[in-house]
């Protein structure tokens, strides 16, 4: 009977699934969107029983495409938007509040608090993290506090939390196993990323109790089984990655100094930093890259809020292009912005500038400004904040970089990596699989059943399709970049 590998990948606007052969080729795929809930301005939920149904509707989609069952999948890997909250009921299995999303800004105002109480350093030291809403901790403190009863039920044991690893886990085993990875721990600020723990003093800051985290495990084992009657037949869930985490091993990015950006809703530019804890001086942060094979690596970060969700805007709020595509079309149909710049610091800026109340700009716009312009200076935005974070990686690791290896949806896009490799002066390498996250998640699972023996017997399935060599000459790209610096100043603070 043929084997493949099923990689489950739940990003922040659709749920995917995808299966993989042998040689890291895509035999079947399927993917949903699903519904962005904007309550007040900056917040941001989904609906956890919303991507619970669509995730496992795409799986069985794309078993059924491909024409086979659940004896085919040797294992499944589980790879997700990370940070992303919920808290349910550990007897009903009910969320008792929507997951509140990454971007979500509500608890920004908790994060001053804490500074200002002095916790900033301890907590920037232990998890690798800068203090921001950004990360689970404030927003599992904010379900407690204002969901009626919450706190006296998770204090009696009765609430669960997970990222959306420990969601979709705990529902495919039916609540039989409850458990994260070391890289989705990585991410709540709630984890000693050096002790590989989660921190008393950071849970009691919080108020968050211990009862309510799952137990913390490698990326690649054997987590469970999926119930029987979810597939027609039980598979084991043998990985497990937050989704950039998940990008970087799918790049092969396996050694010390290898990077790769992803370029979906957000855009993350991470580098392994191997078994050495990299503390940033230019705002970037330190995370866990994989729990493997008996060993942890670590990478630093560089995490922007809004990249692929800024094209996602000109499509459903402002009605500009009728798809993501078309956005390329637009763009190269005038041969600049005439100086005009979009700052999409919709949820505040993460790295490198970490500013909790930055909000959207559009600046240095005349009148000749159309609708071409509008859609181009967009796209560049993505280039401009991948510039920004990769010039605090090689302050960081004090090296320069020769290529930048890319991936995830708006790669696809020829002119935003052109004008990519021309910003940064440096080859962009796009890769055949631009689906990435789901191939780590992938491997992941593959290697903890035997399918792939280890990291060398994957690294020969890494094939380039496109190299982008830049082609600007200084002086423009000096002037592009002023204007920029100049731009994302008007957006700093504006909330405050
Ligand atoms: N050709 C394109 N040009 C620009 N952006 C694109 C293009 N195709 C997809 N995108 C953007 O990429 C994002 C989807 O990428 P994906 O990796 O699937 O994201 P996620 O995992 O965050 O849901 C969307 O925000 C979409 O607007
Ligand atoms: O949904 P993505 O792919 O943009 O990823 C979201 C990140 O994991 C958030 O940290």
């Amino acid at each position: 009977m043929e084997q493949y590998i099923m990689a489950l990948d739940q990003g922040t606007t659709s749920s995917r699934c995808m299966i993989f052969d042998k040689k890291g080729t895509i035999c079947g795929k399927s993917q949903e969107e699903f519904t962005q809930i904007f309550p007040q301005p900056g917040w941001v939920e989904h609906d956890p029983m919303q991507i619970l149904e669509t995730q496992i509707r795409v799986a069985k989609k794309a078993m059924e495409e491909l024409g086979i069952s659940a004896g085919n999948i040797k294992a499944i890997g589980i790879t997700n938007q990370r940070e992303t909250t919920v808290v349910w009921d550990r007897s009903t299995g009910k969320p008792v509040y929507n997951a509140i999303v990454w971007q979500c800004r509500r608890t920004a105002g908790k994060i001053d608090e804490l500074k200002e109480n002095g916790y900033g350093e301890m907590i920037r030291k232990k998890t690798g993290l800068v203090p921001d809403a950004y990360f689970s901790g404030s927003k599992i403190q904010w379900i407690l506090d204002q969901v009626e009863g919450a706190r006296e039920k998770a204090e009696e044991g009765d609430l669960l939390f997970g990222t959306i690893d420990t969601w979709l886990i705990w529902n495919l085993t039916k609540g039989r196993v409850f458990v994260t990875d070391y890289t989705n721990a990585s991410r709540t600020m709630l984890f000693d990323i050096e002790k590989l723990q989660w921190d008393d003093e950071i849970l009691k800051i919080f108020n968050i109790p211990k009862s309510m985290l799952p137990e913390v495990k490698p990326s690649s084992c054997i987590y469970g089984y999926t119930d029987k009657e979810i597939f027609a037949g039980e598979i084991m869930i043998g990985g497990a990655a937050g989704d950039q985490q998940a990008a970087l091993f799918g790049q092969c990015c396996f050694e010390p100094g290898e990077v790769k950006n992803t370029y979906g809703t957000g855009c993350f530019l991470l580098m392994n930093t191997g078994e050495r804890i990299v503390a940033s001086k230019n705002g970037l942060l330190t995370t866990i890259a994989i729990g493997l094979e008996g060993r942890v690596q670590y990478a630093l970060e560089g995490s922007i809020f809004v990249a692929g969700a800024a094209i996602q805007w000109l499509r459903d709020g402002l009605h500009m292009i009728e798809n993501s595509a078309q956005s390329e079309e637009y763009a190269t149909a005038v041969p600049d912005t005439e100086g005009g710049y979009v700052v999409p610091a919709f949820t505040g800026m993460g790295a490198p500038y970490w500013d909790q109340y930055a909000r959207g700009a559009i600046v240095g716009i005349t009148r000749g400004f159309t609708r071409e312009h509008f859609v181009r200076a967009t796209l560049e935005s993505l280039a401009y904040q991948t510039y920004d974070v990769l010039k605090a990686m090689e302050s960081d690791a004090e090296l320069s970089l020769k290529s930048l290896k890319v991936d995830g949806g708006a790669c696809a896009n020829d002119f935003l990596m052109q004008f990519q490799a021309d910003i940064l002066d440096t080859a962009v390498l796009r890769p055949e699989c631009i689906e990435t996250t789901a191939l780590g998640a992938a491997y992941l699972a593959g290697m903890a059943t035997g399918y792939w023996k280890d990291r060398d017997d994957v690294r020969g399935n890494w094939a380039l399709s496109r190299t982008f060599v830049p082609d600007m000459d200084a002086g423009k790209r000096e002037k592009l970049l002023k204007g920029w610096k100049k731009a994302v100043k008007c957006a700093f603070g504006w909330a405050e």
